[in-house]
């Protein structure tokens, strides 16, 4: 289990984050929604070790990894996308391309164009390489940051049904995002407003609330 605990952070005067607290098994998918400015970036880059929280804990119960896909794709344009995924997999030129890193770039549909440059690439042949190449440190969490920010029906749905698949074998995930879509696959939905964070929905006690005419409500 991944607990986080009473976390705080403030930007100067600016109070983004109070007293967060949520947990996550094994196995869920979590959604954290919020307009923009509520402070889903930081609380990810903060369970992401890159921000540190003014106060609180976060951790796991047991030893285990988590991995970040920041809202920008953390790729090297002028690279191809199999020099991208070398730079980020340490290790010789011939073991990067191993039967599992092989296996999640098929999964992702990612090994049609290994040797295409990054700058070449469109938005979602991007994104489906960036998560390959965070799902190749084999994370227990998976964080996302706004993962199907502006992809096309056909990518967004082929990236939902990889974290179906992430999930199903015991991989958890928060996942911020502004997409209705994706919140159709989280087991719990959490609103962060004015810094503060809530759970709004839970599919186990309110399987008939997970509706995306009723989503846009959960932001008031
Ligand atoms: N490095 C920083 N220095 C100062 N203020 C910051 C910094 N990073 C974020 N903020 C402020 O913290 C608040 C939360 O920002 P954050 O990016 O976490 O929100 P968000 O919910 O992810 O927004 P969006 O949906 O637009 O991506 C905003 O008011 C933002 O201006």
């Amino acid at each position: 289990m991944f607990y986080v605990s009473s976390i705080n952070k403030s930007y100067g005067k600016n109070k983004v984050l109070t007293d967060i607290s949520l947990t996550v098994e094994p196995g869920q998918c979590i959604a954290l929604l919020g307009i923009n400015g509520s402070g889903k970036s930081t609380l990810l880059g903060i369970l992401a070790g890159s921000i540190k929280p003014d106060s609180g804990s976060f951790g796991f119960d047991t030893p285990a990894s988590t991995a970040l896909l920041p809202q920008d794709n953390p790729l090297l344009p002028e690279l191809s996308a199999l020099d991208n995924i070398r730079l980020w997999n340490p290790g010789s030129k011939r073991s990067v391309l191993n039967e599992h890193n092989m296996s999640i770039c098929r999964s992702l549909g990612v090994d049609t164009f290994l040797d295409k440059r990054v700058s070449k690439l469109s938005g979602g042949m991007k994104k489906r390489l960036s998560l390959a190449i965070t799902m190749m440190s084999d994370p227990d969490l998976l964080l996302l940051d706004e993962p199907l920010a502006s992809l096309d029906l056909l990518c967004k749905n082929g990236i939902l049904r990889y974290l179906q698949s992430y999930t199903a074998c015991g991989g958890s995930v928060i996942i911020a995002t502004h997409e209705t879509s994706a919140l159709d696959i989280c087991d719990q939905i959490y609103t962060l407003k004015g810094g503060h964070i809530r759970l709004a929905l839970d599919k186990k006690t309110d399987p008939d609330g997970f509706a995306s005419d009723t989503y846009l409500k959960l932001l008031y």
